[in-house]
């Protein structure tokens, strides 16, 4: 009885963990991102940029926003590591894509990348964040250009947003994060991914 009770009440009044994925081809700058994701949500000085290899495994990153904990899973986006990236489809509440708005000449290839994780069942109706990143860099295109460059076909009723970013100085990331959290709180995914781990915790 006790366990039950426990159970609602946790259901009722525990904060959300919400899983994110942050994906994007190699050099996109998802290492960069969750390091400075990391210095403005906590007390945890990131690495510097100088202080970043290329991802091979996996990266963690936790932090608490708009009244919400998020746990980002950063992973490696060079083409031999993207078999990796399904196996975290199924648990996440939303994706972070991250594109380098500075190098149109990946544009193509990212697109690519981006309509076969779009097109997985297993991420469902989980919105979707387009960051175009390393606006502090001269050249690099606003998100109205490059939403007409992905001209993407596969977004059907999925909750998005573009949003221009520097993972160097953060602009524009708080405004993401938020917009981010408030998606994911009202997400039927959120909905589908809560019954299912309540299932799964009393199994
Ligand atoms: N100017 C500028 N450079 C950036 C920014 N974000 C990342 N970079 C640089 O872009 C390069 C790649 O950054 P990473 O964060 O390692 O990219 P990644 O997407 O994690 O790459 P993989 O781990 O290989 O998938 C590095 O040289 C970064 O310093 C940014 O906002 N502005
Ligand atoms: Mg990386």
């Amino acid at each position: 009885m006790f366990s039950l009770f426990y159970g609602l009440w946790k259901y009722l009044f525990s904060k959300t963990e919400f899983h994110v994925l942050i994906l994007g081809i190699d050099k996109a700058g998802k290492t960069t991102l969750l390091e400075k994701l990391k210095s403005l949500y906590s007390n945890l000085e990131g690495l510097p940029p100088d202080r970043i290899v290329p991802t091979v495994g996996l990266n963690i990153g936790r932090i608490e926003a708009s009244d919400a904990k998020l746990v980002f899973w950063d992973l490696g986006g060079q083409i031999g590591l993207r078999t990796i990236w399904e196996k975290y489809y199924e648990e996440a509440h939303a994706i972070v894509y991250v594109i380098d708005a500075a190098c149109p000449s990946s544009f193509e290839h990212s697109k690519s990348a981006l309509e076969k994780v779009l097109r997985h069942e297993d991420l469902r109706g989980a919105p979707l964040l387009i960051l175009a990143n390393k606006q502090d860099l001269p050249g690099s295109v606003s998100v109205e250009e490059l939403a007409r460059y992905l001209d993407l076909k596969e977004l059907d009723e999925r909750l998005y947003m573009f949003e221009a970013v520097s993972a160097y100085d953060g602009m524009g990331i708080k405004l993401a994060i938020e917009w981010l959290v408030e998606v994911m709180e009202r997400s039927k995914r959120t909905e589908l991914l809560r019954i299912r781990t309540g299932a799964a915790g009393h199994a």
